[in-house]
């Protein structure tokens, strides 16, 4: 309905005595009519809101608020305050400076809504007008202070009001005009008490725009007091009083119950109050009624009268009876409310259950997160293999086309010596005839000298008769032939020492070179005919102890150092074969001899040109053929060696490549040397060692290499030297793969089979092993006479051999693993191979590599061996030179006795 009714008590003053009301809850107030009559004397009144005695003004405008909202929204409000004396009906309105009443607060929520709705097209206006109603009498509050100003109709047409209307802009002027109404409100007590105080705000909304205009009010009523109604022992003035206050009362009584009831008023028409405030009791608008109540038990009685006006106004007077009622809907509210508290259990629980499963999402969600990024990395690396993988196969392609072109320019030029070779083959050839018929005359001479020395023997034991027996013409023939012979032998003795000398020489000179120390290696220069020619004159004088033949003039200059063994020796080279020179080795000698590493800029251009000049010295020798590579070894040697000395510091060179350039010189100096060829090298399993075996015997020795040729003294010292050697085991650790779960996983999850990977990681354990060989094989001699002696094929089935007989889980062929690949044993022994001839090759400051040693110890023992040879023979002809001069001179004096015997028997 239109019609709220709000109680409110006062709290109790000291001197009041016992509270006769209670507040069971915010609707009800409970008065205990004390009553002992009554079952129960305490009764229940109901209103739209009850408030006890400590609830402030605030809270009761929080309530009110919507009334004053409806009369900016055009409706007219009316609020009554009603109640005793001293109930607080003024408190309520007014109250104090510091706890301000509902006429202010009322005003400043309409300045406040009014401001917030105004635009530059609409406005509001606010009209002050305030009456006293005493005894039906209307008396205007402001007439007095503005008899000027406008006036406002107020009430029915045939008994309105005029009053002046006072225009407030803002809470200060209302304070003003409200202050100013209060000041002349009647001062007289009892007058106040039965008068009605009536303010009124009056509400102008016009729109600029639309011309719409709206007037509505807000009219709050200080009422007479309530006990005028009851009172009848007042005196003969307050009577009247009484009457038309009760009379007013009843009016206003009426037209709320009707209104509670949703009829439409009837409008007395004998009341001053119903009748100034007709358009604001109507259907359309809206009023509240605010009933005060003291606390007192002293005050019963008007407090039940009050309340039961009330209630008639709010036409809900509640019976005894009804408390059941109230009763049944307390059972259901706090059914409800323990049913509130349940579903709020509920939801919290629900709440607590949907925590736990967001937890639990973000978990999976991290893990998803984290396989994400797993299978993420895994891609990657994949990728990253196949790209590797694929500029690997760029790489190696680009290599291959390079190799290609270099290996048909070698071709062309291969070709080209080959020509060149042949010439010279025919003129070797002719020239080894020429030798070979020499040989033969020498032969023809040694026989007849033989004969010679037969028949002077003869001679000599026959005597003088049968020399008588000689006739005079074969005699000079022979002695003719004699001194013809000895001529030639001497030639040769010539030869032979001219020979020895130059070979001796060359000895010492190729003997220094490959012997030289860390001296020369720091400073490698090449020889230089200059710079030895006072070390030659040295070297010659210790090497010519047997001869004093002059030196031959086409003898080489050689670089000479002291020999520390003392053993100086010689060679046996012919000149031929010294002054011999290729087109293939001449452009060879000057490729090495003018490679100049400051012409390339950055190591790798150097490291790449000086391999690049090893290879193709190597693949020129290997094109020769066995039968010319000694020739053309020989012819380019110094070059070489000055070249592997000059760059062996730059650490730039392929070292496997050197290795094989050092095998060529020494195999080379092997196939011509039958000293060397019968040495003996360690057998393979003295070089291999399982990783986790105990390091097995080494003092038997095991198998020998064919092909030995006793008959040599340093043969046997040889032999010892090398089997002496402490040689120690290379240790080949490979383990067998073993497949964990976790491996498998990883593979499937980044998509690589099995085997594949397997043959990937036997891969890098290859380059593994590759690098242990290398370090292994650095300065070993005895590994190095192993290369050397055994051909490399052979070498790498021995390896295979001992591979496959101490690690029976290696593959043999590529067949079981994915692919086709070669097998595991194949890439095991290739991969120590290499690693060997890598070692082999590496130079150890400040001697040269393993195969550098070796080839001087091979070349020193040569040459050693050489000289003894030389030295038998040459006191073998220095015999049969003697020998010879003793038969020529016999033969002589043989044929001057004969002379004489003829002169004799002639004179
Ligand atoms: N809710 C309240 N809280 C505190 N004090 C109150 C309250 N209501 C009233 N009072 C006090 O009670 C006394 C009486 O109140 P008040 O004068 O407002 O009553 P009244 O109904 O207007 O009396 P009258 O009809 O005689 O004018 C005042 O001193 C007032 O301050």
């Amino acid at each position: 309905g239109n019609v709220k009714v709000f109680c409110r008590s006062r709290p109790l003053f000291e001197d009041e005595g016992p509270s006769a009301v209670e507040f069971p809850d915010d609707f009800t107030i409970r008065v205990n009519t004390g009553d002992e009559s009554l079952t129960n004397p305490k009764k229940d009144y109901e209103f739209d809101r009850v408030y006890g005695p400590h609830i402030g003004q605030g809270e009761l405008f929080h309530d009110v608020q919507p009334f004053v909202q409806s009369a900016l929204d055009g409706y007219n409000i009316s609020i009554f305050a009603y109640g005793q004396s001293r109930s607080g009906k003024t408190h309520t309105l007014e109250g104090s400076s510091h706890d301000r009443g509902l006429y202010l607060r009322c005003f400043e929520e309409l300045f406040d809504l009014s401001n917030s709705d105004t635009t530059s097209t609409s406005h509001f206006n606010f009209y002050f007008t305030a009456c006293e109603l005493y005894n039906d009498q209307v008396r205007d509050l402001l007439s007095e202070s503005r008899s000027t100003a406008l006036k406002v109709r107020m009430g029915v047409q045939e008994s309105f009001v005029e009053l002046v209307q006072e225009k407030v802009e803002n809470p200060l002027e209302f304070s003003g005009a409200l202050k100013t109404a209060l000041q002349n409100q009647s001062v007289h007590s009892t007058k106040a008490i039965v008068s009605h105080l009536i303010i009124t705000i009056h509400i102008h909304y016009r729109n600029y725009v639309t011309g719409e205009h709206l007037y509505s009010k807000l009219s709050l009523v200080d009422l007479p007091a309530s006990e005028c109604l009851l009172e009848e022992d007042a005196n003969r003035d307050n009577v009247t009083d009484c009457l038309h206050v009760s009379k007013s009362l009843s009016a206003l009584g009426d037209a709320l119950a009707s209104l509670s009831a949703k009829k439409e008023p009837v409008l007395s028409g004998n009341s001053r109050l119903v009748q100034i405030l007709a358009d604001s009791l109507g259907s359309s608008s809206k009023i509240l009624l605010v009933v005060h109540v003291s606390p007192s038990a002293s005050n019963l009685s008007r407090t039940l009268s009050t309340l039961s006006f009330s209630a008639r106004a709010r036409n809900a007077e509640l019976s005894l009876g009804n408390r059941d009622t109230i009763k049944k809907w307390r059972d259901v509210a706090n059914d409800s409310r323990k049913e509130l508290h349940e579903k709020e259990k509920e939801v919290s629980d629900l709440k607590q259950e949907v925590l736990g499963l967001k937890l639990s999402l973000s978990e999976a969600n991290d893990q998803c997160t984290l396989l994400f990024n797993e299978v993420q990395k895994a891609w990657r690396v994949s990728s990253t293999l196949q790209t590797d993988l694929k500029s690997e196969n760029l790489m190696l392609a680009d290599k291959h086309k390079i190799e290609k072109e270099q290996n048909n320019q070698l071709r062309d030029q291969i070709s080209r010596l080959l020509e060149v070779e042949q010439e010279q083959k025919i003129k070797m050839h002719e020239r080894d005839l020429t030798i070979q018929s020499l040989q033969a005359k020498l032969k023809s001479i040694e026989s007849q000298l033989n004969d010679a020395l037969n028949s002077s023997d003869a001679r000599s034991t026959i005597g003088s008769e049968s020399a008588s027996v000689i006739s005079t013409p074969k005699m000079m023939e022979s002695t003719a032939e004699s001194s013809s012979v000895t001529k030639r032998l001497e030639e040769e003795l010539a030869k032979r020492d001219a020979l020895i000398e130059k070979l001796h020489e060359e000895n010492e000179k190729l003997f220094d070179r490959l012997t030289e120390k860390s001296g020369l290696a720091s400073s490698p220069q090449a020889p230089s005919p200059s710079s030895n020619q006072a070390t030659n004159a040295q070297g010659r004088d210790i090497g010519r102890s047997n001869s004093a033949k002059t030196q031959s003039p086409d003898v080489f200059p050689a670089t000479m150092s002291q020999d520390k063994t003392g053993n100086s020796g010689a060679i046996v080279k012919s000149s031929n074969e010294l002054a011999k020179t290729t087109p293939a080795g001449e452009y060879l000698t000057s490729a090495l001899m003018d490679f100049d590493p400051n012409h390339f800029e950055g190591f790798a251009a150097i490291a790449d040109g000086a391999n690049k000049l090893l290879m193709l010295v190597l693949a020129a020798v290997i094109k020769a053929g066995a039968a010319r590579e000694h020739e053309i070894l020989a012819e380019i040697r110094d070059a070489v060696f000055s070249f592997i000395r000059k760059m062996e510091p730059r650490k730039v060179m392929d070292t496997m490549l050197v290795s094989r350039v050092r095998i060529l010189y020494i195999r080379s100096l092997l196939a011509r040397s039958p000293e060397l060829q019968s040495i003996k090298v360690s057998p393979i399993e003295r070089f291999l060692e399982k990783s986790n075996s105990t390091s097995r015997s080494r003092g038997s020795s095991r198998g020998s290499s064919p092909g030995r040729s006793p008959g040599y003294h340093h043969d046997h010292v040889s032999r010892v030297a090398l089997i002496d050697e402490n040689v120690q085991g290379f240790k080949v650790n490979i383990k067998q793969e073993k497949k964990s779960k976790f491996s498998s996983i990883v593979l499937k999850l980044r998509g690589i089979e099995e085997e594949t990977w397997r043959q990937h990681v036997t891969g890098g354990k290859l380059r593994e092993i590759t690098e242990e060989a290398k370090a292994f094989a650095i300065g070993n001699k005895a590994l190095a006479a192993l290369f050397v002696h055994t051909p490399a094929g052979e070498l790498q089935r021995q390896i295979r051999a001992w591979l496959a007989e101490n690690f029976d889980f290696l593959s043999v062929t590529g067949g079981d693993v994915a692919g086709g690949t070669t097998g595991q044993l194949e890439l095991l022994s290739t991969a120590i191979m290499d690693g060997w001839m890598a070692g082999l090759g590496t130079a150890q400051p400040p001697s040269t590599d393993a195969l550098g040693q070796l080839l001087s110890e091979y070349s020193k023992r040569v040459y050693t061996s050489q000289l003894q040879h030389l030295k038998v023979l040459f006191t073998r002809l220095t015999f049969w030179s003697n020998k010879f001069s003793t038969i020529v001179s016999l033969i002589l004096r043989n044929i001057a006795g004969h002379s004489w015997h003829i002169g004799n028997r002639g004179g």
